[in-house]
């Protein structure tokens, strides 16, 4: 790992990964820019790190500034490798999705608790090239801090929409929006949200033991709607910035709760349980490419 100033210690255990529309943290002070390099290449753009609620948090943003990235080409596994490095044990990742329910209404916020990857041509795994590890996506969202951003709404002076939690975010692959008929066919599957990057984001945590919680605002009512406006990125972006000071109090308020806390996570030994390959027998470039992953010994 390199980085670009030398000041130690670098590291936070909060992370937030900001989508379309959070491209920064207003309230972050005492910033600084770091550049880290991984095995699986460079993140999508610095990681800065600074203070939140008194807390030190870093906040990577998913597209890139300037929103350079499509869903598709987000470096998800460098992403998620490179907040590892950081020390970071818990990703609250925020999201702009579009709703497959009447009951979810542009302004409100969703707190997922379950996912559908329909990605196609993501690599969504840390392990290979002699490792093999097969963790537990049953719950593929961190139930504790899935509940904690519940609370962290209600604590915060959230002026417009509601608040919705124990949802399913279906992950498209994109860049296009869905067609009609995949647009029902999602309902069919009891998916109520939908986007584009949170696959294989929540599984590459997983496999980081990080716990990982979305906090999904909603843009708009995909195509699905027999009366509401059929999305457009325009459509979209326009509801993003009515909700993006919303989301960063709420951002605030989890941040204070995280660090008062400490929430035990299913994800904090998820790989130890998931592991099947002995260290001892993988080789020296394999354990060096997932050094920061691997339990240590
Ligand atoms: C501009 S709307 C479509 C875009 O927004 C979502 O991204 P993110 O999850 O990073 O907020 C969606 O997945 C698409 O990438
Ligand atoms: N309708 C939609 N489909 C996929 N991703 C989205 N992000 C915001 N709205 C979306």
């Amino acid at each position: 790992m390199t980085t670009s100033i030398e000041q130690a210690p670098l590291s936070a255990d909060i992370a937030i990964i900001g989508g379309s529309g959070l491209y920064q943290m207003d309230a972050l002070i005492n910033k600084r820019h770091i550049t880290i390099d991984t095995p699986f290449g460079s993140p999508s753009d610095d990681i800065v790190l600074g203070e939140l609620a008194g807390v030190t948090v870093a906040f990577l943003t998913r597209h890139g500034q300037g929103h350079r990235l499509t869903p598709s080409e987000v470096p998800y596994r460098a992403n998620i490798y490179a907040l590892k490095t950081l020390g970071v044990r818990y990703i609250v990742s925020v999201s702009a999705v579009g709703s497959l329910r009447e009951s979810l209404q542009p302004l409100d916020m969703v707190i997922p608790d379950q996912m559908i990857d329909m990605t196609k041509q993501r690599v969504s795994t840390f392990f290979g090239a002699g490792a093999v590890a097969h963790i537990s996506m049953a719950d593929p969202l961190c139930p504790a801090l899935a509940e904690l951003l519940t609370r962290a709404y209600d604590n915060a002076d959230v002026v417009e929409g509601t608040s919705h939690s124990k949802a399913t975010y279906v992950c498209i692959e994109g860049p296009q929006f869905s067609t009609r008929a995949e647009s029902q066919w999602y309902r069919q599957m009891q998916a109520d949200i939908i986007g584009m990057t949170n696959m294989p984001e929540a599984k590459l945590a997983r496999e980081a033991s990080i716990a990982y919680a979305t906090l999904a605002l909603v843009t708009d009512f995909d195509c699905w709607h027999p009366t509401e406006e059929t999305v457009s990125a325009d459509y979209a972006i326009k509801n993003l910035m009515k909700n993006a000071d919303n989301a960063q109090k709420v951002i605030k308020e989890a941040v204070a709760l995280i660090a008062a806390e400490s929430p035990n996570s299913v994800a904090h030994d998820a790989l130890a349980q998931a592991l099947v390959t002995s260290v001892d027998m993988m080789d020296d470039a394999t354990k060096t490419r997932l050094a920061a992953l691997l339990p240590k010994h």
